[in-house]
């Protein structure tokens, strides 16, 4: 608890000055943003000394993560896994739903996958990766955590996949997913959420990552593909039947973005 509240109050100041500077002149450039938001340090420390206490490394999926980070980029693959906090609230929340049945959209190498099937013995993972390379290194990670029959790796582009899957799914094929984390290219966030909300059960959450994006989410006249898709799928959602949404803005060792987290009621 003491810890907590001497964190809070060296943490303020800084959110203190950049909230009092006038609009105009915040993060005006690419690198006043980095001096104040996504390079603030206290943003990794509080998840590494959280992860610390809250998953210490005494646990059994310790070795595996880290090994599959190293792999990763020991294979060169870019650094765009979640955070390890953010990885293991996904597998909560997976715990906490009782999910059996998992869909992920960017595997990249499996990181956020392994999280997810190592913190739940009944859960099955099936992911959808576009790159070739981040695929085969993926598998090798996830063979190499022993999840090699619980995480399924489809190689291909999401467009391409996801309505194979629904296919699937409305076959009976497959089973329908109660958890679905789309990670991929930003720009088919919407088509990728309705797809993924065809194949879904009852009551399952559909979650979109990095849509807030330093803010970016909130600049209408932004070119950028990424801020776009990111705008359409969080503009779409509100009027989809069924469907219930909101936006959680997060910080850490990531920096300054969200997720769009959405339950499916029917
Ligand atoms: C942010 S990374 C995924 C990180 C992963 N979810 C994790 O946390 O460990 C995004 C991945 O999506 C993949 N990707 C990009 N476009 C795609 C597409 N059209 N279809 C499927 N995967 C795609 C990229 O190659 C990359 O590996």
């Amino acid at each position: 608890m003491k810890n907590t509240l001497i964190l809070r109050r060296r943490y303020r100041p800084s959110i203190f000055i950049t909230n009092t500077m006038p609009s105009s002149t915040r993060f005006t450039t690419a690198a006043q943003h980095q001096v104040y938001a996504r390079d603030n340090p206290r943003w990794t420390e509080v998840d590494t000394y959280s992860m610390a206490h809250s998953h210490p490394a005494s646990r059994p999926n310790t070795q595996a993560l880290q090994e599959t980070l190293a792999a990763s980029d020991a294979s060169a693959l870019p650094r765009y896994a979640l955070s390890a906090p953010q990885a293991k609230f996904l597998a909560l929340h997976i715990r906490t739903a009782g999910v059996t049945h998992a869909l992920e959209v960017g595997t990249l190498g499996g990181y956020a996958a392994i999280w997810m099937a190592s913190e739940n013995p009944q859960l099955h993972v099936t992911s959808v990766e576009y790159n070739a390379h981040h695929a085969a290194v993926a598998r090798r990670n996830i063979a190499q955590a022993g999840l090699a029959a619980r995480i399924e790796v489809i190689q291909g582009a999401a467009l391409d996949v996801l309505p194979q899957l629904r296919a699937a799914v409305q076959r009976g094929d497959r089973p329908r997913f109660g958890f679905v984390f789309i990670d991929a290219d930003k720009v088919h966030n919407w088509a990728y959420f309705q797809v993924a909300r065809d194949m879904v059960r009852p009551h399952a959450v559909i979650c979109v990552d990095n849509v807030v994006r330093d803010g970016q989410l909130v600049d209408g006249d932004d070119v950028d593909p990424s801020v776009r898709g990111s705008r359409e799928v969080v503009e779409n959602v509100g009027t989809m039947p069924g469907v219930d949404a909101v936006v959680l803005q997060t910080v850490g060792e990531k920096g300054y973005d969200g997720w769009l987290w959405a339950v499916v009621h029917a």
